[in-house]
């Protein structure tokens, strides 16, 4: 069995950050693991609080794991501060993590900040140089690189900024284009456009988790990255296709292993 492993905060209404990891995870075939940063109390309608997890457990949890099991990938979502960012990375320093998909969040669908700002240059310099690939939405590749990125000429300039910052591969996500929702993927050498026709819905809560989640079991199940990222592409669109209205705002992504066996990705 392939494993992976989510670092992130957790979603009390179960659309986004672990929950959607390891529900991910599951739907795709592999064996899902958590290290909670953070627990927010949210719901379809937004973020009503956040309890930062301290250094002590955070560490805890990732030795716990690394120290008895094989992690095949782990992915890295919110994190909430730079003071929880410096324990990942020594914590995956210390434990020699390989395959690290880094879903550089920031901000939630609702508004509310899941990074705190002065955070986003400790990202920079301790988690982008160790990740295999980052997936920043425009939002947050702009505040990366530090310029707009609104269209698929500014997503390749931050491509390449973010590849010279460490990043390995760097996938800008176009969610939130205007017009269609293309990815863009730069592999230090060449640049890859996944094209797709926006779904028209506003059913989208964890879009950016479950897409970074499936690029982890990808890899977990040693996919080439470029593969990973196909996949990826494919089930969070099916996902999105699939996704619901539950409570009273933006309901989640769907994953139904049913869904994704019949389109041939399991
Ligand atoms: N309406 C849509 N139709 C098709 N694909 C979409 C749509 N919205 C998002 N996507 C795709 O979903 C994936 C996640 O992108 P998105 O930009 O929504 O992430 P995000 O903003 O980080 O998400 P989150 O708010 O959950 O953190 C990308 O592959 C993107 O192209
Ligand atoms: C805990 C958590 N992680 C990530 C997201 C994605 O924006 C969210 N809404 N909540």
């Amino acid at each position: 069995m392939k494993t992976a492993l989510t670092i992130a905060g957790s979603d009390s209404s179960g659309g986004a950050g672990i929950q959607a990891d390891l529900k991910t995870f599951s739907a795709l075939g592999v064996f899902g693991m958590s290290a909670i940063t953070a627990i927010t109390a949210q719901n379809t309608c937004g973020v009503t609080e956040i309890r930062e997890m301290d250094s002590m457990i955070i560490s805890a949890q990732i030795d716990a794991v690394y120290t008895d099991i094989a992690v095949n990938a782990v992915k890295i979502g919110m994190l909430s501060s730079s003071m929880i960012i410096e324990t990942v990375a020594e914590s995956l320093e210390r434990n020699h993590a390989k395959n690290i998909v880094l879903d550089t969040v920031m901000i939630s669908k609702s508004g509310s900040y899941l990074l705190k700002p002065e955070a986003v240059d400790t990202l920079k310099r301790c988690l982008i140089p160790k990740a295999l690939i980052v997936t920043p939405n425009l939002h947050e590749a702009s505040a990366l690189v530090g310029f707009d990125v609104i269209d698929m000429k500014s997503m390749k300039k931050a491509a390449l900024v973010l590849n010279e910052m460490g990043a390995a591969y760097v996938v800008v996500k176009g969610g939130h284009l205007e017009g269609d929702a293309c990815d863009l993927l730069y592999d230090g050498k060449e640049m890859m456009v996944f094209p797709n026709k926006r779904i028209r819905t506003i059913h989208t809560h964890g879009t950016g988790c479950t897409f970074s989640s499936a690029i982890a079991a990808g890899l977990a199940k040693g996919l080439e990255i470029k593969d990973a990222v196909r996949v990826a592409k494919e089930y969070v669109t099916i996902a999105i296709k699939h996704g619901f209205s539950l409570g009273k705002g933006v309901g989640p992504t769907h994953h139904f292993y049913d869904l994704y066996k019949k389109a041939g990705l399991i």
